[in-house]
């Protein structure tokens, strides 16, 4: 994972290229800008803090003592300036409680700008330096500053209708406001004017319930009749199947739109072959690109919760905690509900939400990541132009002419792309790849002939001066933010500088492959951070194995949000190989109980049956639940082939190739690529692969079906083959402190009881005839009898929800019972008789068996 000291050199580095970079044109004559490369963002920060929480309660203090004092210390200050006013001789002592300063910032404030509201400006001092100094957002600061400024300047214009000259009422703009609307509108327009902004603001602001207004002030017999009518359509469209989120605090302002290519034309005269000489050079360069660059960058960029999104959805919540009551009392309740009960229930109560539990849940801020690199790609012109006239030197060379080059900068390298004058054969250019490389004395370069749907040929050189791609910039990007997959993933940035997401829903399995220290744990980490950015607990969970024991245990934390882990586990993250083999198993019993779900809810796969569940249209009584989707990461998969072979690579193999309707997904990845890991049955099943970094061409081949990723040039550069296509990509950077961020910021937050429980896998030695043999019964079978007779229901999947066991091991259960004639015969679709009416009968069974 990431190496603390390099990274930490890594880091500030770039923090002080993006110093210099902003402030070059005062290079070495601004003592400020010296002192402020030398002082980090962290420093800076508390200082900022320090210094506003100051102001704040100076101000507060010297505006109490204003209202005092004022009167004694007008004529002091006066038309003065700050400067006069401190080191001017005067008779009289000032009486602001805090000196000259005091009186002059009271004056500045109150009388001249907004009077009494300017205590606002002390209330936003304090937010802003308790936001900096210890890192606590006591409101939403963006929200608040909004509402702060918006009441003040109301404030300002109320209290200064009651003035009849500037005074510390409404300060000298609430005083001017007024006289020019009386002038336009006369006394009454203009209160009626103040009225109305105040409503306008009211209402923008905070969209409050007219109709709970009415109530409250004794009118509700009057809308009674229209409410009632009005919950209903509510209720009913209140949850759709594909509306569960949680709250995001990421707001729309944050979400970066997506750059234009940066295209490099070195177009040429007419019909003439190109030459390095008449080459001429066009850079094409948006503008708005190049503002939204800045955007990125800028360090101002505030980070809201949005409170308005919160607060409907906390009203949503409200409304729906009677629901989430009674939806409870449903499962609990004893009686199998026939299908005309459930089509009641679920016209009566609305969809059902699997994300109530939890409805507060916030989705992490994107305050938690950290920007890296300057955001924004500089065009090296020299450099450019230098790489095409030597490649074009070393394609005349060998006497290959081309009509048009092309460049496209990206992250970390520039793509040259060339049409060939007709009649030039493509592989004499393909084999000039090690030519090109000498030539232009570059590690990475790539060719890519043809690009495939373009009819050119690509040559990928890598930039002198890669630039680093923030996870922070991929996460804000319009592309993931307004993304509808079920589970996306957002990975890097492409060769064109676009953002690149994908569904690993729809991959459906990935397989990561690099050489040590190339990326590869960062890269999962930016696959695990895009889902924990975009989804609920309620949605996905995780079963995360590390055998190396250090990479993974930052999501400890997250444990009863996001992970999944079998009965009984003390540790969630799993490290031990035999454990692993137990939990791979389970999560094939979890798939064969997921496919009999399905079969039984009649529908093809994970979002058809959530859909039908949301709906209502299936019976919890008959064992149906809300799918979670299943993200299973395993790293360094060499390792566990090594130590338990066939015993992980058939679960593996059996999940790869059956779990994809089931919402199941793998995420293997590895160091060594070789053919004994990463066997035929293994990689018939992963169609998705991504390679960093490796360090022979047979590697590429084993995980690429090709070479490429041995000419990468590592730090995130990689390969990503889904298949059909490959892409090359500079993966998102993600820190482990940013990581750690993040799941303290889900580890705080209201949890389930516990992780998600998988069923119950015994082992080899417990897996057994099928057949229940009378001597051998399960530990749980008094449990299991008396739960059948409680509920008179012989039912499999009622034992497996009630002792929390996994199917095969229900049905064992089943099969003793009957064989104690506790439950009747299968039946076909229907549940099998009991043959106890009551607890008392059952009991004296068992006692004369000698079972109690
Ligand atoms: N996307 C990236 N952008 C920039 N630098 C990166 C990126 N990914 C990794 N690096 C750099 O490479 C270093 C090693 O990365 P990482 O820890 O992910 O390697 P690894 O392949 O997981 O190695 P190992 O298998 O030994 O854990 C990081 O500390 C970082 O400096």
């Amino acid at each position: 994972m990431a190496k603390g000291n390099v990274l930490k050199s890594r880091s500030t580095d770039t923090k002080e290229k993006k110093k210099k970079g902003n402030s070059s044109s005062s290079k070495g004559l601004n003592p400020f800008s010296k002192l402020s490369t030398k002082l980090d963002k962290k420093k800076s920060k508390r200082i900022t803090g320090g210094i506003l929480l100051l102001l704040s309660v100076y101000c507060f203090i010297a505006f109490l003592s204003y209202l005092l004092t004022w009167k004694l210390d007008q004529d002091q200050v006066m038309n003065k300036n700050l400067f006069t006013y401190m080191f001017e001789d005067l008779s009289e002592p000032t009486a602001n409680w805090l000196g000259r300063f005091g009186a002059w910032i009271s004056h500045l404030f109150i009388y001249k700008w907004f009077g009494l509201a300017s205590f606002g400006f002390c209330f936003m001092f304090f937010l802003y330096s308790m936001r900096l100094l210890f890192n606590v957002s006591l409101l939403p600061l963006k929200r608040s500053t909004i509402i702060t400024t918006v009441s003040m300047v109301w404030f300002a214009i109320f209290l200064g209708f009651f003035a009849n000259k500037v005074s510390y009422l409404g300060g000298a703009f609430g005083y001017f406001i007024n006289s020019w609307l009386d002038q336009n509108f006369g006394a009454f327009g203009a209160f009626l004017f103040i009225t109305l902004l105040l409503f306008i603001a009211v209402v923008v602001l905070f969209n409050p319930d007219f109709n709970k207004i009415m109530q409250m002030i004794g009118l509700d017999e009057i809308l009674k009749g229209r409410k009632d009518k009005e919950e209903k359509v509510q209720t009913a469209n209140n949850v759709t199947p594909t509306d569960i989120h949680a709250v995001n605090t990421i707001t729309d302002e944050e979400i970066e739109k997506e750059p234009e290519p940066q295209e490099v034309d070195f177009s040429e005269d007419e019909d003439e072959d190109v030459t390095e000489e008449d080459l001429n050079f066009t850079v094409k360069k948006q503008e708005e690109q190049e503002s939204e660059s800045t955007f990125e960058v800028d360090d101002s960029f505030e980070i809201e919760e949005p409170q308005e999104e919160s607060s409907t959805v906390s009203a949503a919540s409200d409304e729906n905690e009677e629901d989430d009551e009674f939806s409870v009392e449903v499962a609990e309740e004893e009686e199998e509900l026939s299908d005309k009960e459930l089509n009641d229930l679920a016209e009566k109560f609305g969809d059902y939400d699997p994300k109530l539990d939890l409805s507060n849940y916030q989705l992490p801020s994107i305050d938690l990541l950290n920007a890296y690199g300057t955001g924004k790609i500089s065009v090296d012109k020299e450099e450019l132009e230098a790489n095409k006239n030597k490649i074009v030197e070393t394609l005349s060379h060998y006497k290959i002419e081309i009509s048009k080059i092309k460049a496209t900068i990206g992250p970390t390298v520039t793509l040259y792309e060339i049409i060939p004058a007709p009649g030039v054969r493509i592989s004499k250019i393909k084999n000039l790849e090690d030519d090109i490389a000498l030539s232009l004395a570059a590690l990475g370069i790539r060719i890519i002939a043809p690009i495939p749907g373009k009819g050119t040929i690509g040559i990928e050189v890598p930039n002198s001066k890669p630039e680093m791609v923030s996870m922070r910039s991929l996460i804000a990007s319009e592309k993931f933010q307004n993304s509808d997959a079920e589970l996306p993933v957002v990975m890097g940035k492409t060769i064109t500088n676009e953002t690149y997401t994908f569904d690993l829903a729809k991959m459906p399995h990935l397989l990561v492959a690099g050489a040590t220290g190339q990326g590869k744990s960062v890269g999962l980490n930016a696959i695990l951070v895009s889902l924990l950015y975009k989804k609920h607990p309620a949605q996905v969970k995780f079963v995360l194995v590390d055998p190396k024991k250090v990479e993974l245990t930052l999501y400890n934390k997250i444990e009863r949000h996001f992970l999944a882990k079998l009965p009984g586990e003390e540790e969630p993250i799993i490290t031990d190989t035999s454990k692993v083999v137990n939990t791979l198993n389970s999560l094939c019993i979890e798939m064969d109980d997921r496919y009999e779900l399905l079969k039984d809810a009649q529908v093809r796969n994970i979002k058809e049956y959530n859909a039908k569940f949301i709906k209502r249209k299936l019976n919890p009584e008959k064992g149906h639940r809300y799918l979670p989707y299943i993200v299973v990461l395993i790293d360094e998969f060499a390792d566990l082939i090594m130590t338990a072979g066939k015993e992980v690579e058939h679960p593996i193999a059996r999940i790869a190739q059956l779990a994809r309707a089931i919402g199941i997904h793998l995420i293997v990845a590895t160091q060594r690529p070789s053919v004994n890991v990463i066997t035929g049955m293994i990689k018939a099943n992963f169609p998705a692969r991504i390679a960093f970094r490796v360090l022979s061409k047979i590697d590429s081949r084993t995980i690429l079906d090709g070479s490429g990723a041995d000419q990468l040039i590592g730090k995130g550069d990689m390969l990503i083959s889904t298949g059909s296509d490959t892409f090359r990509l500079q993966c998102g950077f993600v820190d482990t402190p940013e990581v750690e961020d993040i799941c303290d910021f889900i580890g705080n937050q209201r949890a389930y009881p516990e992780a998600l429980l998988l069923p119950e896998y015994e082992g080899e030695g417990s897996e057994g005839g099928s057949d229940a043999d009378l001597d051998d019964l399960d530990a749980n079978f008094v449990e299991a009898a008396r739960i059948v007779v409680i509920h008179q229901q012989g039912s499999a999947s009622l034992l497996q929800r009630k002792l929390k066991l996994g199917y095969n091991r229900a049905g064992r259960l089943v099969d003793q019972l009957e064989a104690h004639n506790i439950v009747g015969p299968f039946k076909g679709s229907k549940a099998r008789e009991v043959m106890y009416s009551d607890e008392a009968s059952l009991e004296e069974y068992l006692s004369t068996k000698g079972l109690l």
